[in-house]
């Protein structure tokens, strides 16, 4: 089997059961990033409540979860949300449908398969090196904004009701994006829209499906290697049941409890250009699980690909000079850095 042709079978290599992991999944344990610990303890991960940044809130209520914010984001990295206003059932469906999209018979699913060196479609892992390590999954990756990229014939329509569910999650995932990034402004004292006039009104937004199926090493094995989001906000909605995901603070690997109905917040390095280093895009990964599959939607958006995006003039002082350049098409910055195997932020420092 060449690695190719690996790459489009993880599912059906697990329903066989039991045999070992092949060997280009199969993680270095000697990686820097430490060996798989399938469960280390949970972390410090706040949870904060966006509704109270809408009226009719107190202006002392703001304040104090304006701080919450800003201290979740410099010290544990990551945090979840709630009071997003979207329904539990609504993300039922959004789980259930998306769990029901894997399970198709292969044949169906590669009706939306991903081109080769594309990012859009359902697909497993791109491969860029010849020594890559697999990821344990499955993926179907849409762009949902602006709303003329869709490109609907990615877009299922098995299971029925997947594509109208998708509409309706993109724009409520839209939404709780923007109050974060105006909320994360005014934790800076910022003018609210500092980051958003930066990322642009025609932001890509994708929405990414993520299916682990179930595998009989974690310990040798991961769902997701680690790695940083690349774009600016990542919204995570979580299995409902099983856990999995990992994030790396201070050197050391947590895991992220979950939480009913809550979204896990991620920022990514443009976040991190943008904020002058204030926040950093955490590393995070995805242990797999030998008794059962899990799935997770992830909402992430990025910069305009011509706009220019760097700190936001008031961040930078002679205190805190200017970390990083300033960078158009970041994405093509991570592609590259990627294949010379070096980190895209280290690429680009003033
Ligand atoms: O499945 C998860 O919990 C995280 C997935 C992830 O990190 C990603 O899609 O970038
Ligand atoms: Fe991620």
């Amino acid at each position: 089997m060449d690695i190719v042709s690996l790459s489009k079978g993880v599912p059906e290599m697990a329903i066989n059961g039991d045999e070992p992991p092949p060997p280009p999944y199969v993680f270095n344990k000697q990686s820097i990033f430490g060996s798989i610990d399938v469960s280390p303890p949970y972390g410090p991960f706040p949870v904060i409540d966006i509704s109270l940044f809408s009226p009719p809130s107190s202006s002392a209520d703001v304040h104090n979860e304006l701080e919450k914010l800003r201290s979740a984001l410099i010290s544990a990295r990551c945090f979840q949300v709630i009071g997003h206003g979207i329904s539990s059932s609504f993300l039922d469906k959004v789980r259930e449908l998306g769990k029901q999209f894997f399970e198709l018979p292969m044949e169906e699913k590669q009706k939306y398969a991903r081109p080769t060196n594309q990012v859009e479609g359902y697909g497993s892992n791109m491969i860029v090196s010849e020594n890559q390590v697999l990821d344990w999954s499955d993926r179907l990756s849409l762009s949902v904004f602006p709303e003329d990229t869709r490109n609907f014939h990615y877009w299922p329509q098995n299971p029925s009701g997947f594509r109208e569910m998708l509409n309706e999650y993109a724009k409520e995932v839209k939404s709780v994006e923007q109050t974060l990034y105006k909320a994360i402004a005014k934790s800076l004292n910022l003018e609210e829209n500092s980051f958003l006039k930066m990322v642009g009104e025609r932001a890509p937004v994708r929405a990414r499906f993520n299916f682990y199926p179930r595998c009989s090493r974690p310990d040798l094995v991961l769902g997701v290697k680690p790695h940083s989001d690349t774009g600016g906000i990542t919204i995570l909605l979580q299995d409902k049941d099983v856990e999995g995901l990992q994030v790396r603070i201070d050197g050391n690997w947590f895991k992220i409890a979950i939480i009913p109905d809550a979204l896990v917040i991620n920022l990514g390095d443009q976040m991190q250009i943008m904020s002058n280093g204030i926040f950093k895009s955490p590393l995070h990964r995805v242990v797999t699980n030998p008794e059962k599959l899990r799935m997770s939607v992830a909402v992430v958006s990025e910069a305009e690909v011509d706009k220019e995006i760097g700190a936001v003039d008031e961040l930078v002082n002679e205190e805190r000079p200017r970390l990083y350049k300033n960078v158009k098409n970041f994405g093509a910055v991570v592609y590259e850095s990627y294949q010379k195997e070096q980190i895209a932020l280290d690429t680009i420092t003033a």
